[in-house]
């Protein structure tokens, strides 16, 4: 199909990119500004109205590997991953990744947002001046009258159409038995450190009715505002920069969603300022296209120097993650069976959904999290490769979690792959890893492959944390009454004759009160082995157009001017310094709602 827009040749603002945050900007700005015209160039597709946007137990559609919805970035091979190419996914629609993401509710800590200004100078970015942006977007609909949530925002908070499935509650109840040191909690996401080493049943980006909380429904589509066009399937190449300043983008029609489209360049002109929002895994590529980046970098593609940013694409962060797959009992209700499409799952679920937001296909299947901080006997397990990085960054910062540890009701994957059984997938995300990726362009062709590397597992302390958060998933998950055996190929291979080689072939749960595993030093390696091939992405990919100041590696000030050319920012989750320990939605909103309070300043007016 051919491409259908009519774009006009001129706008006061042009962004490239119309995900999570660039949609949120442009829609207050566009809402603050009548008389502003904007324009938001999005490569994906629209999302309006279809169901594997509105209903979050749709998402596998997304996880499918001919989605169009995802673009799929491999990275370039690493002994530190078993020597594997890994794939870091990214939202690839009108929406971004609040479109097709797994809608887990998680907010950062204060002190991560305030290393911001503290460690990085970043004036304005304080918890005390974003907790406000935070409270603004969101309807908390989980619980009435809690202080730093928002009552009237337009993404609502819930527990979703489905609370909370009998494997879930599960899971809560034997970590609550075997980890006495950690209790029950309503609330882990008060932005103190009140909500880590608490167990809990956690509140998703869904409505109380079973939608999906995305941008695009509850930003764009829903306001109807006429100064703002989104136009979906344009492929931003590059920002023209003329002077030092930059006039406009050229794109393309994107060949993935209009596959009939000529390929000819076209030029849009913006008037006051282009904002690059495209995320943290293509706003680097745009600038490096552009001509801004690091010297060699851009030599190598041919690209003229513009403005020499040595920073960017340089600090690829992540949190990576450690996925535990078992097998439950099949008369649980898992995600799977919704997945698979059992016709007596989906019939029910759609009714269910189709009545009132009910059911299987109001929720993500992502229900319960512990916020692990270890106690002073857990730092000794985790030994000397973790202790200097405990001194160093944890010891001081009392508010910051190691690890957290979460479950999904299924194993998210193309389930004509699977064998028809019912799976949880018990899951560790390392909140600060230590090792740090890249992400440059590898030519001018905005089509190309970019030249990634994660960096995962590079550095012994994230090794550590990982092999230590494993062995408690695993001492909670084996004990559950609905286990009934581990995914045997998808957990560590330990040497025969060891207890936990034992425990692995086990198809029936584990008394509640059994003493815990013991490792030997072999087991230890098996389990490093393990994670190294299996190792993946949270998909919280940040910081590769990192707000720092320029001799720090920075790329924007905390204006989010890009270094080195007027009218040009960047908006997105590629800009955070630092890493934070939550997902990354709410950090992407909250960025997208500061700076659309920057730029209506500048503008002259306020939000
Ligand atoms: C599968 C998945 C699951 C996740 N689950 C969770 C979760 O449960 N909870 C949570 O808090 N976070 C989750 N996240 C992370 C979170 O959703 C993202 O970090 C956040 O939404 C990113 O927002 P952004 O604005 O930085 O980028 P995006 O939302 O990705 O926006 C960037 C947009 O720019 C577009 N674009 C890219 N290149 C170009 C170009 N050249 N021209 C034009 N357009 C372009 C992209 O298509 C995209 O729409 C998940 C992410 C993924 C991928």
């Amino acid at each position: 199909m051919a491409a259908p827009h009519f774009i006009q040749p001129e706008y006061d603002l042009v962004f490239a990119g119309g995900g999570t945050a660039g949609c949120i900007t442009a829609s207050r700005l566009a809402a603050a500004f009548p008389n502003l015209s904007i324009l938001v160039l999005e490569s994906g597709p629209t999302t309006k109205d279809k169901k594997e946007h509105i209903q979050p137990g749709h998402l596998i559609a997304h996880v499918l590997p001919k989605a169009k919805t995802m673009q799929h970035v491999i990275s370039q091979p690493s002994e530190h991953v078993g020597g594997r190419r890994l794939d870091v996914s990214t939202g690839h629609c009108v929406g971004g990744w609040s479109s097709v993401n797994w809608l887990y509710y998680n907010r950062p800590s204060a002190s991560d947002l305030d290393d911001w200004v503290t460690e990085h100078g970043n004036e304005g970015w304080s918890s005390k001046e974003l907790i406000p942006l935070f409270v603004k977007a969101e309807t908390y609909e989980a619980a009435p009258n809690k202080p730093n949530h928002g009552y009237d925002g337009p993404l609502k908070i819930s527990f979703g159409g489905h609370r909370l499935l009998e494997v879930s509650k599960e899971f809560l109840e034997v970590g609550l038995e075997i980890e006495k040191d950690r209790p029950r909690a309503d609330e882990i996401n008060d932005f103190t450190a009140n909500s880590l080493n608490r167990f809990a049943n956690v509140p998703k980006w869904i409505s109380s009715d079973g939608r999906r909380s995305d941008v695009a429904h509850h930003y764009v589509y829903n306001k109807n505002l006429s100064n703002l066009s989104v136009m979906d399937g344009c492929l931003v190449n590059r920002v023209v920069v003329e002077n030092g300043v930059a006039t406009g983008v050229e794109y393309v029609f994107d060949k993935r969603i209009y596959e009939s489209s000529p390929q000819d360049v076209r030029l849009v002109k913006a008037r006051k300022l282009v904002v690059v929002a495209a995320g943290a895994m293509n706003s680097p590529l745009i600038l490096e296209r552009s001509g801004i980046g690091r010297k060699d970098i851009l030599e190598r593609a041919d690209i003229r120097v513009v403005a020499e940013v040595p920073g960017v694409g340089h600090d690829y962060q992540d949190h990576s993650v450690c996925l535990m797959p078992y097998i439950v009992d099949p008369s649980y209700e898992t995600m799977n069976k919704l997945w698979r499409k059992d016709p007596a799952t989906w019939e029910t679920a759609t009714q269910q959904w189709d009545k009132n937001g009910s059911g299987l296909l109001g929720t993500s299947g992502l229900e319960v999290a512990v916020k692990l901080r270890p106690s002073p006997d857990e730092l000794a397990e985790l030994g000397p490769d973790f202790l200097p990085v405990w001194n160093e960054f944890f010891r001081d910062r009392p508010d910051k979690p190691m690890i957290w540890l979460s479950m999904i009701v299924g194993l998210p994957a193309d389930q004509s792959a699977l064998p028809p059984l019912d799976f949880i997938v018990p899951f560790n995300s390392l909140n600060y890893p230590r090792s740090r990726g890249h992400l440059h362009i590898a030519s001018a062709d905005p089509y190309a492959e970019p030249d990634f590397q994660s960096g995962f597992l590079s550095h012994p302390a994230d090794v550590a944390a990982h092999r230590w958060a494993y062995k408690k998933g695993h001492e909670i998950t084996r004990r559950m009454p609905s286990f009934r055996g581990a995914l045997g190929p998808a957990h560590p291979t330990y040497p025969e004759g060891s207890p936990a080689a034992a425990q692995m072939a086990a198809q029936a749960p584990t008394p509640i009160d059994a003493p815990k595993l013991t490792y030997s030093a072999a087991d230890d390696e098996a389990i490093d082995t393990w994670l190294r091939n299996t190792i993946w992405s949270t998909l919280h990919s940040l910081g590769t157009c990192a707000m720092k100041p320029f001799n720090k590696g920075g790329v924007v000030d905390p204006q989010l001017n890009v270094y080195g050319v007027k009218n040009l920012k960047v908006a997105d989750v590629s800009i955070p310094p630092s890493n934070v320990h939550s997902n990354t939605y709410s950090l992407a909103v909250v960025i997208g709602e500061k700076a659309a309070v920057i730029i209506a300043k500048e503008l002259g007016g306020s939000i």
